[in-house]
């Protein structure tokens, strides 16, 4: 079987995008890891699968898979360039596209300069729904790890982000403690590990290490997440920038209870066809 695809990416955070509303789609897990290979297949970090919706008012559902093949609840990145995909493929005319994903409903508009604004809903806090092992609710907590501890923030945007205040982020070995926390045992789920570097209340520096993936140039929720945490301790302010190694997201929270706001590009790099 022939299976056509768009090649898409966030600030670098690449996808496979599929439309599967016009041709019914099967994966599994090892086809995914085999279309995600950067050596044997396309290469990308998710996966997208767009389905019709399944609930009314609904425009569209979208299932995300990192590139082990685990299937996740959010993609931030993943969204924005969604609603470039369903756009570009006539799909919708719709500016304003509410989707369905494993964890919610999330709202797009695509902005006349193309630019997609995205309300990734209210964060999740409370620690069993992250899922994350607390005794309570805090702003930050201390996870160990044979000799070491560290202090992080733990917020859900639909998926679980641990996040870490750090001097430099360039000087600050991402890929050895990213991938120490992605694994910890108090996340039960695994967790995306986000780096953080407040430069002043508007701006901000963040590298992401993801679950099921590693370190990736650009990572959406994380940036929410991260905004999010840096707001709990009073660092940023309720619109900031954070410039993640791909490139710069807007960012909008007004504080606890209210919904986080994402704006930022997706691009389209080119079509393919690939053997199923
Ligand atoms: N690795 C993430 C999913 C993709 C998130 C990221 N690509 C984004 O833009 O939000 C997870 O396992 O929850």
């Amino acid at each position: 079987m022939k299976l056509p695809f768009s090649k898409m990416h966030g600030l670098g955070n690449d996808f496979m995008v599929l439309d599967g509303i016009s041709q019914a789609i099967e994966l599994t897990p090892a086809i995914i890891r085999r279309f995600a290979s950067r050596q044997f297949g396309i290469g990308f970090n998710q996966l997208l699968l767009v389905e019709p919706p399944q609930q009314p008012d609904i425009d569209f559902k979208y299932r995300i898979f990192n590139a082990d093949g685990s299937e996740v609840e959010q993609c931030g990145n993943g969204a924005r360039c969604f609603a470039k995909f369903v756009r570009d493929k006539g799909l919708t005319i719709k500016s304003r596209i509410a989707v369905e994903t494993r964890n919610g409903i999330i709202h797009l508009h695509v902005e006349p300069s193309g630019m997609v604004r995205v309300d990734m809903g209210v964060p999740i806090l409370e620690p069993v729904k992250i899922p994350f092992k607390a005794e309570k609710q805090a702003v930050d907590y201390i996870i160990r790890d044979g000799e070491d501890s560290f202090e992080i923030g733990a917020v859900s945007m639909g998926n679980p982000h641990a996040i870490m205040l750090v001097d430099d982020i360039n000087l600050f070995p991402v890929r050895q403690v990213g991938r120490r926390i992605e694994a910890h045992q108090d996340f039960p789920q695994r967790v995306n590990a986000g780096f953080l570097q407040v430069v002043h209340a508007k701006f901000a520096k963040l590298r992401v290490y993801e679950r099921g993936v590693g370190e990736t140039l650009a990572c959406g929720t994380g940036a929410c997440a991260a905004h999010v945490y840096g707001r709990l301790k009073g660092l940023l302010g309720p619109e900031a920038e954070i410039k993640l190694p791909g490139g710069s997201l807007h960012l909008s929270w007004a504080g606890e209870g209210a919904n986080v706001y994402m704006t930022g590009p997706a691009t389209h790099v080119f079509e393919g066809v690939i053997d199923l």
